[in-house]
């Protein structure tokens, strides 16, 4: 079956701004995929270029198996909810369902009424006289209805209340399950991501710098804590994501491809956010020496 992403030293540059440097990442077929990544880390730019909106500077991307953006046939596959989740401001709520219906050609009117009728919208309403998180509703039922094979989402929930959230995820899986919809997905909520999906791409200052299935990705690290020491004197093949010193003891999250080595410290729990957080931790900071500054914890 075809990858549903496949970048190859992918770059991006705005006149002289670097959005993504040398990304190379295949996302597998069938896949729930969590993008995440800080403050322009260039999450919206790879989205953009995965639908065809923009063209790579240099390398290559695939979507389904095609380049981005060529054709109708294309077009139909891949549906892009962009960050401003934008809906037609004079147009009612059925008016938007019925351009829907025109404009797509999979397009699951069941599904969508179902869906209006859940969010209690009334289908008489401009969509310009809908709350913020009711327009995001509303772009989110459209695209979705759509029935795309992937549908790709720039911070969809980032203006729904947490009840709203829950109840667009369970949505956006419940239409993974009628319509076969695959979802690439950003957001800076990391519990939404390790509900709603089995593979987890990290940007962090324009590279990827994790991706891969959660629970493979959740096996391989590991928080230890020992003795205060630099990262250095950890074992090789430990490579060493965050580390943190106090005044006695170090901190560190370490990834171990095979199985962590016996060692002088206690292994902790390491949930996906705790993870998450070092990978994004390392833009700003690098990787701390136990020997620098005064042994607070960063
Ligand atoms: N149209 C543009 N022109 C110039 N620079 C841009 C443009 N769009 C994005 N950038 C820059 O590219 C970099 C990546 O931006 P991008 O929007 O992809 O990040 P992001 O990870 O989606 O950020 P956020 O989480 O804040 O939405 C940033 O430095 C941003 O300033």
């Amino acid at each position: 079956m075809t990858a549903i992403l496949e970048a190859r030293m992918l770059g991006m540059t705005y006149g002289r701004r670097r959005a993504l440097t040398e990304c190379s990442v295949t996302i597998p077929p069938g896949r729930m995929v969590g993008l995440v990544g800080p403050n322009g880390a260039g999450k919206s730019t790879l989205l953009k270029l995965a639908c065809g909106v923009l063209t790579p500077t240099s390398g290559s991307i695939s979507v389904l198996g095609r380049t981005p953006g060529t054709g109708p046939e294309q077009l139909a596959r891949v549906g892009f909810l962009a960050q401003d989740a934008p809906v037609y401001a004079n147009l009612s709520v059925g008016d938007h369902l019925r351009l829907g219906a025109r404009l797509n050609p999979g397009w699951g009117q069941g599904f969508v009424e179902r869906r209006i009728a859940a969010l209690e919208l009334d289908p008489r309403q401009k969509a310009g006289k809908l709350s913020g998180g009711q327009r995001a509703q509303l772009a989110l039922a459209v695209a979705a209805g759509k029935r795309p094979e992937l549908l790709i989402l720039d911070e969809p929930v980032a203006s729904l209340d947490p009840l709203a959230r829950r109840a667009f995820l369970e949505h956006l899986t419940q239409s993974a399950t009628e319509n076969g919809t695959r979802v690439i997905l950003s957001s800076h909520l990391i519990s939404d991501l390790e509900r709603f999906c089995d593979y987890l791409i990290v940007l962090v200052a324009s590279r990827v710098r994790l991706a891969g299935n959660v629970d493979q990705i959740i096996a391989a690290h590991h928080r230890i804590v020992c003795t205060r020491r630099d990262p250095g004197a950890l074992p090789a093949g430990l490579e060493v994501v965050s580390a943190e010193h106090a005044e006695h003891q170090s901190t560190f999250v370490v990834r171990s491809d095979g199985p962590l080595p016996p060692g002088d410290w206690v292994t902790q729990p390491l949930s996906m956010e705790d993870l998450v957080l070092a990978y994004m931790g390392t833009a700003e900071s690098g990787i701390r020496s136990a020997t620098q500054g005064d042994g607070g914890a960063r």
